[in-house]
């Protein structure tokens, strides 16, 4: 492993997790391209984390082949310090200062910057003398965060580490994940349940419902999936008549609704003439949506 690898792609064939009787995950075919950063979305209990342990050789999967940079990481001494999975739960030294577990993460990690963990604890406002022990549950997630990014790990998983953050704090977070990966092309898988925050970071998508990807692709074809009308409440009634219709927002006289499929010339032709504003659905709609228990829609599907 180099310092400055691209990033390293991902493998799921046919992969089932059980743990018991539960199936967190169900014969789950799944790639995710090297260099990306994938959003990998689903309601409680979809099997998002389990997937991630399974990446980062915390367990092997019940049945089924999982491949890191074209290796099962299970046992593998060349992957395993290759991906870094930080959880919402921090597995940091709660009884060592963020000094020590910094000397104690990067004597693991060959990819580890220094530099950027020193700029991100300022960015954080984390003492490097403090023990992570007695943070408050938003600095223990600040702190996964630094350790994440300054792993630098070519598969990097970070599962809800935004949680217990505030909003200013999350917005930093976002600003310096696209920095450094910018600077230092890797592979992210992103996993959050804030999906309208996360929406401009991911590349590409992966649903899981119920231990199943229900959707697996890029951003830019799945946006294509619907489009947002905007305008007088009337406008867009009429316009949205006919059409499946995701969701609908009202402010006032102003009405946006998002709607399934996509629209032919002579509609965006129509809408300019009514004053309607055509554009991108938004992620969070297509997600609610498609993960609605009533519903059995599947969406592109396992690439
Ligand atoms: N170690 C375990 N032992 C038993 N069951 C488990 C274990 N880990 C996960 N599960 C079960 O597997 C299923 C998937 O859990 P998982 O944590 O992967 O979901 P998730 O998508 O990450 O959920 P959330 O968004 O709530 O964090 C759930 O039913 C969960 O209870």
């Amino acid at each position: 492993m180099t310092a400055t690898t691209a990033g390293w792609g991902v493998e799921l064939q046919g992969v089932t997790q059980r743990f018991g009787d539960v199936v967190a995950l169900d014969d789950v075919s799944l790639t995710v391209r090297p260099g990306t950063i994938t959003g990998l979305l689903g309601r409680n209990g979809s099997g998002k984390s389990t997937l991630g342990s399974l990446l980062a050789a915390f367990r092997r999967p019940t049945a089924g082949r999982v491949l890191v940079d074209g290796e099962e990481p299970w046992e593998n001494e060349r992957v395993v310090p290759g991906v870094c999975f930080v959880r919402e739960s921090g597995d940091v030294l709660d009884d060592f200062s963020i000094k020590d577990n910094l000397a104690y993460v990067s004597g693991a990690r060959p990819t580890f910057s220094h530099e950027l963990a020193g700029e991100l604890l300022d960015l954080f406002e984390l003492d490097p003398k403090r023990k992570p022990g007695k943070f408050s549950r938003g600095k223990k997630s600040a702190f996964g965060i630094v350790l994440g990014l300054a792993s630098r790990a070519p598969l990097t998983i970070l599962d809800e580490v935004h949680l217990g953050l505030d909003a200013p704090s999350r917005y930093a977070f976002y600003d310096a994940l696209l920095a450094d990966y910018a600077a230092h092309p890797r592979t992210i898988v992103l996993s959050s349940h804030l999906i309208g925050e996360i929406e401009r970071l991911v590349e590409d998508v992966v649903v899981l419902d119920r231990g199943r990807v229900l959707v697996a692709q890029d951003a830019e074809t799945l946006r294509a999936e619907g489009v947002s009308v905007t305008g007088p409440a009337a406008a867009v009634e009429a316009f949205v008549a006919g059409r499946e219709v995701l969701a609908t927002q009202r402010l006032g006289g102003t009405t946006q609704a998002t709607v399934r499929g996509g629209v032919a010339e002579g509609d965006v032709r129509r809408a300019r003439q009514d004053g309607l504003e055509l554009g991108p659905v938004p992620l969070q709609d297509l997600f609610v949506h498609l993960t609605d228990p009533q519903r059995a829609t599947h969406v592109g599907g396992a690439r």
